[in-house]
C-alpha cells in the first residue's frame, strides 16, 4: 500500500505530462525538466558536487572498537550535509505564509472578445495551466488552517502570452483603499510587537484599536466576522480578484473589471466552535482535504466570471469603482460566467513549487491591464519587492515561477543565474538587432493611452470617504443564522480584547452599521454606555451573492463530504454496507470509526469464520469535528457505545455542530439519549424520520438501501432522507431555535 501511494506521489508529475496532450499541459511537460524522482530504484546518494558515498551515517573521526575519539573536520561529506541542512530555512512571506496549493486547468467556455484581445479570454479551445495557492494571511508557516482570517486564492496561469496571476482573496473587498497603509493594517493584525500574541488571529487588542481608527476598514471586518473567514474547505470558497483591473479589447476600447471564482460545491463554512477545535485537533485540515479531494479524482471546480464597467460609465456609481473597500453589487454590475477553473494536480514538491511560487499583482497579458485602484497600484511593487527578499533577484527562473512560453530580454546576471546567454551584446539597441522589443503585431504588450492631468497630492477622490453603507448592505444581506454567527464572532474577539477602550469604542462603530448588532455585542462583552439610538440608519438594502446561502449547489450534492459511520463488535451489517455503499456512489467520503482500529465484526458473524470490518480510525484517534456527518448503524454494539462517554461526546459534538446525523435500529435510541432534547423526533414505529437534521429509521432491511439515490427534503427513504440532510452542510433550524446551545459539546 504504501509503495503504492509513494509511486503514485512520484509519477504525477510524469503522469500529466504524459496524459495531456501536447501544450494543453505544457507546464507540466516544463517542470519535468527539473523533476527527479527519489523512487528509482537505480539511485545511490551522492554529494551534491556528484561523488557517490559509501556511509552517510558516521562522521569520519579518530575511533576504534575500543575508543570514540573526535570527529575530523576534513570530512567533506559530513561537513555538506550539515550545512545544507544549516540553510534549509528560507524567510516565510511576510503575509500568507501558511498555504497550500495545487495544480489545475482553466477553460474558456465563451470568448471575451467584446471587452479584451487577451487569448486566454478569447480562444475557447484553449486549456491554460496553472497553479493556484491557498493561504491564511496573518499565521506563521506552522500556525493552524483553520483559524478566523481572510483566505489567499492566488492563481498563476501559464498562458501562451506569459504569465497571467490573479492574486485574490475569498473575500471582495479589502481593509484599507491605499496600498501605503498596507504595513499598519498587517502590523496591527499579526501578533502583538511586546510579546508575539497571538498567533494566526485578530483577537486581540491591536486589531481592534486599528480598526475603530481607521473607518475604511468597517466594511472588510464584517466580513471577516462572517462565515467566510472560517471556510469548511479551500474547495467551497469563492475567490476574487479583489482590485479594479482593465481590459482592452482589439478596438482599443478600455473596460474596468473584477474577477470572481465560484466554487461548484457551494460556499460552506464550519462553524466556530469546530473551527477553534480543529485548529488543535487537526492544523493541517484544509491542506489535507485540498489534497485528499485531488487524489480521489474530485478535482474542485470554480466558475470564472467577470464583472465589467465600459470606460465611460466610470462615475455612474455611488461609490468609486476603484475602491477596493467597495463590492459591485451585482444587480448593477451582473457577473458574467465565461469560463472553469480546475485542480486536477498535487504537487510533488511542497517546497520547490507551493513554496517557492511567488505571485505578482503585474503580471498581466496583452488585453488586460491596471487601473488607478490606489491599492493595486501599490501592490504591483510589492510583490515583485518582496521576492527579492524571500527568493533572491533570479526568482523569475525558478521552475514554478517560468512561464512556458519564450523569455528573451537584456536583464542579466544576479545571484542564483540559471540561465546562459549565448551573444555579444546585452542591451537595445545593438549593432545586430539582437532581441529587439515586439511590435504589437508580433505580441507586444501595449498600454492603454489613459488620459491623466492632475495636480499632486496625498489623497483620494471624495467618494473613498463612505465607509458605512456596503457594511449595511453585507450586514443585511445575510441570512439569519449568518448575522448571529456574526454577532458572536465579534463576541468572541472583543472578549480576548482587554483594554476598555478598544472594545468600548469598537461597540460604538457597530452603531453605525445595525443598532440590533451593536446592543448585542456590547451587552455580550460588557461595553457600558451604549446608547439606544443608531449613530447612522441602517438603509435597509441588501445585494444577492453576499450571503453564502445564495451558492447552495442548484442539485443536491455529498460529493466528497466525509462520514463518519461509528462501529464496534456486533453493529448490523445490512445498514453499514447498505449506508456505506450509497454514500460511495454518491462520491461522498465514508469512514469507519471503530471502537478500537483491530478487526470489528457484524452481528452473528463468528470470529473464526469471518472477515469482519477492520476500521479506518477507532474514537479517540478522530473526533467528529473532522467530518461532515456521523452515522450510526443498529446493533449490539449500541450497548458497547452507550457505555463509551467518547461514542456519546461525537454524537452530541456533531448536534452541536449542525451536522446531519444517521442511525437505524438500535442506534436510533442511542442518539436519542445523547441529545435529550424535546422537540426532535425520532423513528419508532418503522418509518424514516427527518427532525433538525437527525435522520432515524428504527427499522431497516437489505432492500431500504439503494445505490441510486434521490436526495430529497422529505424523502420516505432513509438514504434519500439522509443523504440529502448531508447535502444541506448544516441544519440552521437547529440553530436558530436554539437546540444546538442545549447540548453539552
Ligand atoms: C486587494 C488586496 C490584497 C489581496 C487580495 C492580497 C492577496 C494576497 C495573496 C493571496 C497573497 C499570497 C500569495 C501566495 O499564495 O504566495 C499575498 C501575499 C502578499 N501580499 Fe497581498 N494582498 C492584498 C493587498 C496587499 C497589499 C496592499 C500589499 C502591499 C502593499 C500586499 C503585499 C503582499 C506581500 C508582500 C505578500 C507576500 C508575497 C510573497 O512573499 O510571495 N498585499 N497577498
Amino acid at each position: 500500500m504504501a509503495s503504492e501511494i509513494l509511486t503514485s506521489i512520484t509519477d504525477r508529475t510524469k503522469k500529466a505530462v504524459e496524459s495531456v496532450a501536447g501544450e494543453k499541459d505544457a507546464k507540466a511537460a516544463d517542470l519535468a525538466r527539473d523533476t527527479k524522482d527519489v523512487h528509482d530504484p537505480k539511485n545511490r546518494i551522492t554529494s551534491d558536487w556528484g561523488v557517490r558515498e559509501s556511509n552517510t551515517d558516521d562522521w569520519l573521526k579518530v575511533a576504534s572498537e575500543e575508543k570514540t575519539g573526535p570527529e575530523l573536520l576534513e570530512d567533506p561529506f559530513a561537513r555538506e550535509k550539515i550545512h545544507r541542512f544549516d540553510h534549509e530555512r528560507i524567510p516565510e512571506r511576510v503575509v500568507h505564509a501558511r498555504g497550500a496549493g495545487a495544480f489545475g486547468t482553466f477553460r474558456l467556455l465563451e470568448s471575451a472578445a467584446d471587452v479584451t484581445s487577451a487569448g486566454v479570454l478569447t480562444d475557447t479551445s484553449r486549456e491554460t495551466p496553472l497553479f493556484l495557492r491557498f493561504s491564511t494571511v496573518l499565521g506563521s508557516r506552522g500556525s493552524a488552517d483553520t483559524v478566523r482570517d481572510v483566505r489567499g486564492f492566488a492563481l498563476k496561469m501559464y498562458t501562451k502570452e506569459g504569465n497571467w496571476d490573479i492574486v485574490g482573496n475569498n473575500i471582495p473587498v479589502f481593509f484599507i483603499q491605499d496600498a501605503m497603509k498596507f504595513p499598519d493594517v498587517i502590523h496591527a493584525g499579526k501578533p502583538e510587537p511586546h510579546n508575539e500574541v497571538p498567533q494566526a488571529q485578530t483577537a486581540h487588542n491591536n486589531f481592534w484599536d486599528f480598526q475603530f481608527l481607521h473607518t475604511e476598514a468597517t466594511h472588510m471586518f464584517m466580513w471577516t466576522q462572517s462565515d467566510r473567514a472560517i471556510p469548511r474547505s479551500y474547495r467551497m470558497m469563492q475567490g476574487f480578484g479583489v482590485n479594479t483591473y482593465t481590459l482592452q479589447n482589439d478596438k482599443g476600447e478600455r473596460h474596468f473589471v473584477k474577477f470572481i471564482f465560484t466554487p461548484e460545491l457551494g460556499v460552506h463554512s464550519l462553524v466556530w466552535d469546530e473551527a477553534l477545535k480543529l485548529a488543535g485537533q487537526d492544523p493541517d485540515f484544509h491542506r489535507k482535504d485540498l489534497m485528499e479531494a485531488i487524489d480521489n479524482g474530485a478535482y474542485p471546480k470554480w466558475r470564472f466570471g467577470i464583472q465589467v464597467i465600459p470606460e465611460h460609465r466610470e462615475d455612474d456609481f455611488e461609490f468609486d469603482i476603484l475602491d477596493a473597500t467597495k463590492v459591485w453589487p451585482e444587480e448593477e454590475v451582473p457577473i458574467r460566467y465565461i469560463g472553469e477553473l480546475e485542480l486536477n494536480r498535487n504537487v510533488d514538491e511542497y517546497f520547490t513549487q507551493t513554496e517557492q511560487i511567488a505571485y505578482c499583482t503585474s503580471h498581466i497579458v496583452p488585453g488586460i491591464g491596471f487601473s488607478d485602484d490606489p491599492l493595486l497600484q501599490g501592490r504591483n511593487f510589492s510583490y515583485f519587492d518582496t521576492q527579492l527578499s524571500r527568493l533572491g533577484v533570479n526568482w523569475q527562473e525558478l521552475p514554478i515561477n517560468r512561464p512556458v512560453c519564450p523569455v528573451m530580454n537584456h536583464n542579466r546576471d544576479g545571484a542564483m543565474r540559471h540561465t546562459i546567454m549565448k551573444g555579444t551584446v546585452n542591451y537595445w539597441p545593438n549593432r545586430f538587432s539582437a532581441v529587439p522589443p515586439a511590435k504589437k503585431e508580433e505580441g507586444g504588450y501595449v498600454d492603454y493611452p489613459e488620459k491623466v492631468a492632475g495636480i499632486k497630492a496625498r489623497m483620494r477622490s471624495k467618494k473613498f470617504r463612505e465607509h458605512y453603507n456596503q457594511a449595511q448592505l453585507f450586514y443585511n444581506s445575510l441570512s439569519a443564522p449568518e448575522k448571529a454567527h456574526v454577532a458572536a464572532a465579534l463576541s468572541f474577539e472583543l472578549d480576548h480584547c482587554d483594554d476598555p477602550v478598544v472594545y468600548e469604542r469598537m461597540c460604538e462603530r457597530l452603531l453605525d452599521i445595525d443598532i440590533g448588532l451593536a446592543r448585542e455585542v456590547a451587552e455580550k462583552v460588557g461595553a457600558e454606555n451604549i446608547p439606544d439610538m443608531p449613530k447612522r440608519q441602517n438603509h435597509g438594502k441588501k445585494a444577492k451573492g453576499l450571503s453564502q446561502m445564495d451558492y447552495m449547489p442548484k442539485e443536491p450534492t455529498i460529493a466528497t463530504r466525509r462520514v463518519a459511520i461509528i462501529v464496534g463488535d456486533g453493529y448490523d451489517p445490512v445498514a453499514y454496507n447498505g449506508v456505506k455503499a450509497a454514500l460511495t456512489a454518491a462520491q461522498a467520503l465514508p469512514f469507519t470509526i471503530g471502537t478500537k482500529r483491530s478487526t470489528i465484526y457484524a452481528a452473528g458473524e463468528d470470529k473464526s469464520t469471518g472477515k469482519g470490518v477492520k476500521p479506518d480510525h477507532h474514537l479517540e484517534g478522530m473526533r467528529s469535528t473532522m467530518f461532515d456527518s456521523v452515522f450510526i448503524p443498529g446493533g449490539a454494539h449500541v450497548e458497547t457505545l452507550r457505555k463509551n462517554g467518547r461514542a456519546l461526546h461525537w454524537v452530541r459534538e456533531a448536534f452541536g455542530h449542525l451536522k446531519a446525523i444517521g442511525a437505524t435500529g438500535e442506534a436510533v435510541s442511542f442518539v436519542k439519549d445523547a441529545c435529550a432534547l424535546p422537540g426532535v423526533l425520532f423513528s419508532s414505529s418503522g418509518d424514516v424520520v427527518e427532525s433538525y437534521g437527525v435522520v432515524t429509521a428504527s427499522k431497516v432491511e437489505p432492500n431500504s438501501f439503494k445505490e441510486a439515490i434521490k436526495m430529497a427534503k422529505g424523502a420516505k427513504d432513509f438514504i434519500d432522507a439522509y443523504t440529502f440532510a448531508i447535502s444541506q452542510h448544516r441544519n440552521w433550524d437547529r440553530e436558530m431555535e436554539g437546540l444546538s446551545t442545549m447540548v453539552a459539546y
